[in-house]
């Protein structure tokens, strides 16, 4: 049994794996004072694992916490947290720099690579947004960072005296009511991010998506696109597989 978990800037995800099959998905706000009773709760109870791989964009605290718990809970147990690297799995990373790409970037880019060959766009729909190309032969070729679709709606809020923060459905048409015209502004300014860094590559890219608003701005973009919200964990477990092996 492996435990997985992607600690992202808005909340953590944590799933198992058994024999390589991902089970469900867990999230949790880990910003909340409860979070270490709550999730030490739900660990009590999970099957023993014999390794927890972690990949966190977040504060080195949160991630310490996690293995100070494992191990607490699971003596003996094997924690595996990759790092962005040159190469791995056939990937390469076009950071000049490549330990600055985000974990969680990199991982994701390694299961689009295996699960979805080919040429491919990976869009993650989170706190942030980024958008990452990579060719048919592993090359990442780099890529974007946006504010996400809560973080765009937040600083609205936060920056201007008249607008509220709203968080209804959201579709790309004209509003004529103002939260109507938040909602639909910023999954335009997703979908048209997603869909200009496309027109401007000199070929067509397969285009997956991931993270917290992936489905609905798959449902608004123009252009065709996969959904998959388990790239991180199944990065991670690309790791776990070779040192199980090794
Ligand atoms: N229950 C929820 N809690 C938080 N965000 C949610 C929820 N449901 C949907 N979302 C949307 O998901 C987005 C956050 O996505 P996700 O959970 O993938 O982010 P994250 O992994 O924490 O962030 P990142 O990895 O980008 O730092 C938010 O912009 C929000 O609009
Ligand atoms: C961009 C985010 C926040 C997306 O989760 C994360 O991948 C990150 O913190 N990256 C480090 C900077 C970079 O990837 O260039
Ligand atoms: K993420």
């Amino acid at each position: 049994m492996i435990l997985l978990v992607d600690i992202g800037n808005s909340r953590l995800k944590w799933a198992q794996a058994d024999g390589g099959l991902l089970q469900a998905t867990v999230f949790m706000d880990y910003r909340q004072a409860d979070f270490p009773e709550r999730l030490r709760e739900f660990w009590r109870h999970i099957a023993v694992p014999g390794q927890l791989a972690i990949a966190s964009v977040s504060e080195h605290a949160v991630t310490m916490l996690l293995v100070d718990m494992a191990r607490s809970l699971w003596s003996g147990i094997e924690v595996i947290m990759p790092r962005a690297s040159e190469t791995a799995f056939n990937v390469k990373n076009a950071y000049a720099q490549p330990e600055k790409l985000g974990v969680d970037r990199w991982l994701a880019l390694q299961a689009v690579h295996r699960y979805y060959p080919g040429d491919a766009c990976l869009v993650d729909c989170g706190t942030a947004i980024t958008i990452d190309f990579i060719e048919t032969d592993g090359r990442h070729l780099g890529g974007l960072i946006s504010p996400g679709l809560l973080l765009m709606k937040k600083s609205l809020a936060q920056n201007t005296a008249a607008l509220p923060f709203s968080d209804d459905q959201a579709d790309t048409s004209l509003a004529v009511v103002t939260a109507a015209g938040i909602n639909n502004g910023t999954l335009l300014a997703a979908a048209g991010l997603v869909e200009a860094a496309l027109a401007r590559q000199p070929k067509a890219y397969r285009v997956v998506l991931s993270g917290g608003d992936a489905e609905i701005l798959a449902r608004h973009l123009s252009v065709p696109s996969i959904v998959d919200g388990d790239l991180v964990f199944k990065g991670l477990l690309n790791y776990c597989r070779t040192e199980n092996a090794s």
